[in-house]
C-alpha cells in the first residue's frame, strides 16, 4: 500500500491563492514521513486532501497506482485513521469508540475476541488504567463532548482505535503540541506502536515528535523546499536548521 501525492491546491474563496503549490510526497507502508514547517504552510490541507475533503486543482493522489477519485469514498476512508490534536469521539462507549477501529471480520469472530482486541489496545495506548479506575462504567462509559475526560485521555482512545486498526495509512495531525515532555513521551512510546506497519504522515511542531521520521518535509507556503532525515537537514544546514535557530535555542518546540 502506498500513496503518491503531487498536487496544485487553492481553495475556493481564494482561487488565485495556491495554498499548495505543486508538492509532491510519497507515503509507503513503515515508513514515517514528517511534515513541518510554518504556521499556514499548507500542512493541514495535505491531510484533508488525502481524506479527499476537496479535490486538487491540478495533479492527483493515487492509492497504489489508482487516482483516488476513482476510488469509493467509503473505502478509502476506512484506510486511513486519523489522530489529532483534539480528538472529537463519537458519542457512545468508551469501548464502541475503540471498536470501531475493528473491521468488519473482526466483529464476526464474536464478543469475546473484540473484547480482548479492546483491552488489549487500551493497555497498549496506556488507556485501560483510567478507563478502569477514572470511569464510573469503566468500559461502558459513555463519551460525551464536554465529558470529563481530559484532551490527553482521549487521544489515547484514538490512538487505542489506531492501533486495534487494519487501516495501512495513519496521519497523526499535531497530537503532541499540547503534552507536557512527560505525557508526550508516552505518548509518543504508544504512537510508535500504532505506526507499525503503516504509511504514516505525521505532521508536529515539536522537535522531539518528528526528528525520528524516516523522512521531514519542510514546508513553506505550499511548497516543499526541503526534504531529508533530522540529521541530513541540519548538514544542509538550510531552512529547516535556520528555522530551528530562531527558536532562541529552545530546540523542542518549532513551527
Ligand atoms: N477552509 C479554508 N478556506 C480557505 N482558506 C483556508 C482554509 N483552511 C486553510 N486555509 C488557508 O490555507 C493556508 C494553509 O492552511 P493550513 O491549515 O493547511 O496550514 P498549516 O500548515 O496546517 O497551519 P498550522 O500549522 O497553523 O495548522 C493558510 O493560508 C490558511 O489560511
Amino acid at each position: 500500500m502506498f500513496v503518491s501525492f503531487s498536487v496544485v491546491y487553492a481553495y475556493r474563496v481564494n482561487p488565485s491563492v495556491h495554498v499548495l503549490n505543486g508538492i509532491d510526497l510519497h507515503l509507503t507502508r513503515g515508513k514515517v514521513v514528517a511534515l513541518c514547517g510554518e504556521s499556514g504552510g499548507g500542512k493541514s490541507t495535505v491531510t484533508r486532501l488525502i481524506q479527499r475533503f476537496y479535490d486538487p486543482i491540478k495533479g492527483s493522489i493515487e492509492l497504489n497506482d489508482m487516482d483516488i477519485r476513482s476510488i469509493n469514498l467509503t473505502w478509502l476512508r476506512k484506510q486511513i485513521r486519523v489522530i489529532d490534536q483534539d480528538p472529537v469521539l463519537p458519542d457512545v462507549t468508551i469501548y464502541e469508540n475503540i471498536a470501531l477501529g475493528l473491521g468488519e471480520d473482526d466483529m464476526e469472530k464474536g464478543k469475546d475476541y473484540v473484547y480482548q482486541r479492546v483491552v488489549e489496545a487500551a493497555t497498549l495506548a496506556d488507556a485501560h488504567n483510567f478507563i478502569t479506575t477514572k470511569c464510573e462504567k469503566g468500559y461502558d462509559t459513555p463519551v460525551r463532548i464536554f465529558s470529563r475526560l481530559s484532551g490527553g485521555e482521549r487521544q489515547r482512545i484514538a490512538i487505542a482505535r489506531a492501533l486495534i486498526s487494519h487501516a495501512p495509512i495513519l496521519i497523526c495531525d499535531e497530537i503532541t503540541s499540547s503534552l507536557d515532555a512527560e505525557t508526550e513521551k508516552t505518548v509518543l512510546g504508544t504512537l510508535s506502536r500504532a505506526m507499525e506497519g503503516k504509511a504514516v504522515l505525521l505532521i508536529a511542531h515539536r522537535l522531539s515528535t518528528i526528528r525520528h521520521a524516516d523522512e521531514i518535509a519542510f514546508l513553506e507556503r505550499g511548497t516543499i523546499v526541503e526534504r531529508g532525515t533530522h540529521e541530513e537537514l541540519l548538514r544542509l544546514n538550510g531552512r529547516y536548521s535556520s528555522y530551528l535557530k530562531t527558536l532562541n535555542g529552545s530546540a523542542e518546540t518549532f513551527g
